[in-house]
């Protein structure tokens, strides 16, 4: 059955706000959930799990269905690099696709000259600002002296100055990112649970509602919908609960 059946309110997105994470270890568990989908009602994220063991031919199949794919390698290397190999990602004609902030001004510089050169077929590119795995305490024993949010601030500050496309950051980040950064900026969320569900390793979780009011422009959701008993179902309760926020 298809999430547009489903719902009715739903049907009516035409800029899907839900990136689906698709982390499996198999395709074939990836397309049974994929063939339920439709690319008006969600997009799709391809991570380091599914392109490493699947590769370009996974991510292709999914655009072949007209889906949106936001690659999600968070390339982190010396500049020439991660310039290139963000070209290559582009080629594969995804939507999105991102790098580490902490990789540097120069290397997000490279980058964002090198998918210049694509003009208007250039993916969005976004930077990593704090896992959202991740917690203060961490930070801390990272060397990171100043608070979380400040230094996802800054990090979120120096992928504006190097002409990217927004940021990945927590939810609980989102509204002080809006207020400095602006409104174009685009903030993509993970760390995304709906009430009473597992936080899993997740730390910086935020609910899908109350991320769209802080300013998450795209929510990234992986296991609510993925290892739920009925993720069609799950996706379009999540997908109704943000319509009133929108
Ligand atoms: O800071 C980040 C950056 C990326 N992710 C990715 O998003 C999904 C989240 O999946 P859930 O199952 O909803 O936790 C996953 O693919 C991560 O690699 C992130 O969680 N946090």
């Amino acid at each position: 059955m298809k999430l547009q059946s489903m719902s009715k309110s739903s049907e009516k997105v035409s800029d899907p706000k839900i990136i689906v994470a698709l982390d499996f270890d198999q395709s074939s568990k990836a397309m049974h959930l994929v063939d339920q989908l439709d690319p008006t009602l969600c997009r799709l994220k391809v991570g380091k799990e599914m392109f490493t063991h699947f590769g370009p031919e996974f991510v292709k199949q999914l655009i072949d269905r007209d889906f949106d794919v936001f690659l999600d390698l968070k390339f982190h290397d010396i500049p020439n690099t991660v310039a290139k190999a963000c070209l290559a990602a582009a080629e594969l004609g995804v939507w999105m696709i991102n790098v580490h902030a902490s990789g540097g001004t120069a290397m997000m510089t490279k980058t964002r000259q090198a998918l210049d050169t694509m003009g208007s077929d250039a993916p969005l590119l976004i930077a990593v600002t704090v896992l959202t795995s991740m917690s203060e305490p961490e930070l801390h024993a990272l060397g990171v002296q100043r608070s979380l949010s400040d230094h996802v601030l800054a990090l979120a500050q120096l992928a504006k100055q190097c002409e990217l496309d927004g940021v990945v950051c927590s939810a609980q980040e989102a509204q002080l990112l809006k207020q400095n950064l602006g409104e174009k900026f685009q903030l993509i969320t993970p760390g995304i649970r709906p009430k009473n569900t597992s936080s899993d390793d997740q730390t910086r979780i935020v609910t899908p509602q109350n991320a769209i009011k802080n300013g998450s422009d795209y929510l990234v959701i992986g296991r609510p919908i993925t290892q739920s008993s009925n993720p069609l179902q799950s996706l379009c309760e999540i997908s109704d609960s943000i319509q009133t926020q929108l």
